[in-house]
This record gives structure tokens, C-alpha cells and sequence, in this order.
């Protein structure tokens, strides 16, 4: 169940700078682990944050419908690419199952639809970054309000270098998720309503900041996994010099539908 939580359980803390492309070479070339990049600076007792550095990881953010494709794609990126998967819910479930603090408070809001306070999520997202090998991120299902994207960037102090947003038409959505058979507690049409409400009006803010920002790649989620890996995925990651030396598939890919988008 907790298959796309890539890294191990250990606890810490974490940060970065804001653009972050050439994370990866200063990474190779310094010989230093990402966690040595977040170095953390008390601000106060509560919350952890690190001062700004030049050098900083490769940050996707992943974001999109329930249902719409997220996590079935990012295991793709994985495999070809090779960033480290971090799923927000993926990690808000595992604080359920470990009956955390914050666990039975996680399990209503999930439960309801609802979205976890961002100080919580962020900081479960901290600790799997600074405890990581990897220079190169896809954290999915993040940022899904407006709060949990200015809480990362006060806590974590990054940007993400790319933002894929899977389009999904809500009639696909629905019958996805109650596909889905993976036993997840929200997955039922009563929660999938409200989860679906909170996403136009919640997510849809965030997705137009990054499309202002020049950072947004829209993906049409309607096709075979495969194709729309290969066909809308594939081509964005191969356009970034920092993914050339791991593909491993169809090297020939051009950007085609999916160009990055701007309000301009
Ligand atoms: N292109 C596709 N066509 C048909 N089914 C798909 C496609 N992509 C994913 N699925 C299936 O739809 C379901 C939801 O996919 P997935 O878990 O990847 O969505 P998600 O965006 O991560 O959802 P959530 O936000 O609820 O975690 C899964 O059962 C998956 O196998
Ligand atoms: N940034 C996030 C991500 C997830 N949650 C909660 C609310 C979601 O409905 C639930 C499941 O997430 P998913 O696996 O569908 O990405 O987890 C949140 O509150 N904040
Ligand atoms: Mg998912």
C-alpha cells in the first residue's frame, strides 16, 4: 500500500533554494547528500526551516484530479528517470498506519474529503527530503491548496522546476477511483463528491499560479497508460538536460502537445 513512498522512515528536517535545475551536477560534483543541502536553522521551537542555499534539488510537483492518473504515471517517471516518488498521501496514510499523534485527526479529515492542515504534510515531505540520497524529486498530490504552496515554500524554501498537471474529465475520475480496489478509505462515491469539490475550488488556484509562472505543463490523462506516458510524459522529462543520462526509453520523443503553458 505504501509502495510509492520511496524512501526509508528516519526522521529530520529539510530546505532548499528557489530554482533548482543544476542540483543534480552540484550534487555529483560536491560529493555531499541532499540532506546536507537542508541544513536546518531554528527559527523557533515549532517549526524548522532552512536557510536559503545556491545549490538545490530537482522538484516536480505532480498534481491533478483524485483519480486522474498521478500516481500511476509517477511510477513511470520512476522507472525511466529515476527521481524519488513522494506521494503527500501516500505519506499522510502511513501516519495513519503508524497511529502517529496526528494519525486519527488525519484518518477524519481523509475520510471527509477533506485536506490536512499544510504544516503537517509539509513537514512529513521535509523529512522524507532531507533524509534522501536523491537530488531529483516528483512529489505528487502537492501542493493541493494555496496554503500547502506557500507553506513549502516558507518551510522548505524551494520552487519546483516543473509542474505536471494530469486534465481529467470528473465522469473518468469518478469511475477510476471506484476501480481503484486498493481499499483506500476515500475511495467510495460519497467521498470522491466531496474530494472533487475541493478540488476545483482548492487546487484550481494553484494549478493557474504555476501556469502564471511559465512552470505548467498541462497533460491530457484520457488514453492508455502507456500512451500517455510515452506520448505527453516522456517528452518533457527528455527536454531537461538533467534527465538525459537516464533515459531509457524512446529517446526520440519530441515535445508535442504537452509544451509548457503561460498566461502569455
Ligand atoms: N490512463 C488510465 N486509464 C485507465 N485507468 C487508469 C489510467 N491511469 C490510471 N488508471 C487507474 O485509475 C486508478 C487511479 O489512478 P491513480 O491511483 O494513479 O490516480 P491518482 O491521481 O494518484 O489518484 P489519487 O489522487 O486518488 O491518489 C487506478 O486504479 C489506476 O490503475
Ligand atoms: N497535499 C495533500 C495531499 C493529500 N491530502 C489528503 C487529502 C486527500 O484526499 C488524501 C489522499 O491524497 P491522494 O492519495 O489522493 O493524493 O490525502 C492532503 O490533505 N493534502
Ligand atoms: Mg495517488
Amino acid at each position: 500500500m505504501w509502495r510509492r513512498v520511496a524512501s526509508s522512515l528516519s526522521p529530520m528536517i529539510s530546505s532548499s533554494s528557489s530554482s533548482s535545475r543544476s542540483l543534480a551536477l552540484n550534487q555529483a560534483a560536491s560529493g555531499l547528500k541532499l540532506g546536507e543541502f537542508f541544513s536546518t536553522h531554528m527559527i523557533n521551537p515549532e517549526e524548522r526551516v532552512s536557510p536559503p542555499k545556491e545549490k538545490a534539488p530537482f522538484i516536480t510537483f505532480v498534481l491533478g484530479g483524485p483519480g486522474s492518473g498521478k500516481g500511476t504515471q509517477c511510477e513511470k517517471i520512476v522507472e525511466t528517470f529515476g527521481l524519488q516518488h513522494l506521494s503527500a498521501g501516500d505519506l499522510l496514510r502511513r501516519e495513519i498506519a503508524m497511529n502517529t499523534k496526528n494519525g486519527a485527526t488525519i484518518l477524519n479529515l481523509i475520510k471527509d474529503g477533506k485536506i490536512v492542515p499544510s504544516e503537517v504534510t509539509v513537514k512529513l515531505i521535509q523529512k522524507e527530503l532531507e533524509s534522501s540520497d536523491s537530488s531529483k524529486f516528483l512529489i505528487d498530490g502537492f501542493p493541493r491548496t494555496e496554503e500547502n504552496r506557500v507553506a513549502f515554500e516558507r518551510i522548505i524554501r524551494a520552487d519546483p522546476d516543473v509542474v505536471l498537471f494530469f486534465d481529467c474529465p470528473e465522469e473518468e475520475m469518478v469511475t477510476r477511483v471506484l476501480n481503484r480496489n486498493q481499499g483506500r478509505i476515500d475511495d467510495n462515491i460519497t467521498t470522491m463528491k466531496k474530494r472533487l469539490k475541493i478540488f476545483n475550488a482548492l487546487n484550481r488556484p494553484v494549478i493557474d499560479y504555476y501556469k502564471n509562472k511559465g512552470k505548467l505543463y498541462t497533460i491530457n490523462a484520457i488514453g492508455t497508460v502507456d500512451d500517455i506516458f510515452q506520448q505527453h510524459v516522456l517528452p518533457i522529462f527528455n527536454s531537461f538536460e538533467q534527465f538525459k543520462e537516464s533515459r531509457h526509453v524512446n529517446p526520440k520523443s519530441t515535445i508535442s502537445s504537452s509544451l509548457v503553458e503561460s498566461s502569455s
